[in-house]
């Protein structure tokens, strides 16, 4: 029914979802059109068979659904430019664009067309995003296509658009923070004696396991870790030694931080 799925601006995350909707083949390589100005940058998605253009005006008319996936200060121009193709019996508007609001975006188009908010994160080219989705004006048949899309591609959380500047930090800017907390055990564990390969894997398994049984087990993080800490033994005077350099300190304030960061642009 909105089988034709329009990406707006194919960067990092308008790539990762064309390649999550490839790789869950939720979508047809040929019912995904994907724009940007630069299109050498969209071979990868051309030799898959995806549809990719400069002009997105022809990727809206050809498509169901329209994912706005630019920079937060393009939104205004790019939607000024195709705004008028928009026919509210037939699409649904995405926008994962961080800090734009739906009622800017309302305001933007000035037409009757669902509209929702999406918050994935990098993953979802591998089928493992963290999305919350708010959205206003789609009836139930439009919300449950839109959740069971990001359902394919990760795990999915329906929330009040209030929240969504705090779901950008923790679930987006998150595989950031991730990737330094991997990054600083595959550093450590270089210098007790690892290859950087070794340390990769491990540092990286390590810390799927650990999220796996907080996913799977429904545990709580300070239950697991009492039962990695040995009275007197070295998970515990590691795990110290953290605290007392700011460890979890250093992660609320830089979580904060980020999240001041999105209300004052
Ligand atoms: N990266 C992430 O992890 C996440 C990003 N976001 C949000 O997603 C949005 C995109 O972020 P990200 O992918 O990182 O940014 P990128 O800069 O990588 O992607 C934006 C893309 O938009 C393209 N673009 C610019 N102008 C136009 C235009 N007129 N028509 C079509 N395409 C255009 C650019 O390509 P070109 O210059 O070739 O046109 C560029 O590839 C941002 O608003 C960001 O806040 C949200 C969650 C996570
Ligand atoms: O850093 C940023 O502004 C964007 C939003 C979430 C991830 N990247």
């Amino acid at each position: 029914m909105y089988n034709k799925i329009a990406i707006i601006g194919g960067g990092n995350l308008g790539t990762a979802i064309a390649e999550g909707l490839l790789k869950s083949e939720f979508s047809k390589p040929a019912d995904i059109t994907i724009t940007r100005r630069n299109l050498a940058e969209l071979e990868v998605l051309k030799n898959k068979g995806v549809n990719i253009t400069s002009d997105n005006i022809e990727a809206v008319k050809n498509s169901d659904v329209v994912i706005l996936a630019v920079k937060p200060f393009q939104i205004k121009d790019v939607l000024d430019g195709f705004k008028a193709e928009l026919d509210p019996q037939k699409h649904i508007l995405v926008s994962v664009i961080t800090g734009i609001f739906i009622e800017d975006m309302q305001n933007a188009v000035q037409k009757n067309v669902p509209l929702f908010r999406a918050m994935p994160n990098t993953a979802i080219a591998i089928q493992e995003s963290m999305t919350c989705i708010s959205h206003k004006g789609a009836n139930n048949t439009q919300v449950d296509f839109i959740k069971n899309l990001f359902e394919k591609l990760g795990k999915v959380a329906m929330i009040d658009e209030k929240l969504m500047d705090a779901a950008t930090v923790l679930g987006a800017c998150g595989t950031a923070f991730a990737m330094r907390y991997i990054r600083a055990n595959i550093q450590g564990g270089i210098e007790i004696g690892f290859s950087a390969a070794t340390a990769s894997l491990i540092a990286a398994q390590t810390v799927k396991g650990a999220a796996d049984l907080l996913l799977l087990k429904g545990a709580h993080p300070e239950q697991e870790i009492d039962k990695v800490t040995t009275p007197k033994g070295c998970t515990i005077a590691g795990l110290n030694e953290m605290e007392h350099q700011g460890f979890s300190s250093s992660l609320i304030r830089g979580i904060v931080t980020s999240y001041n960061k999105i209300l004052n642009s």
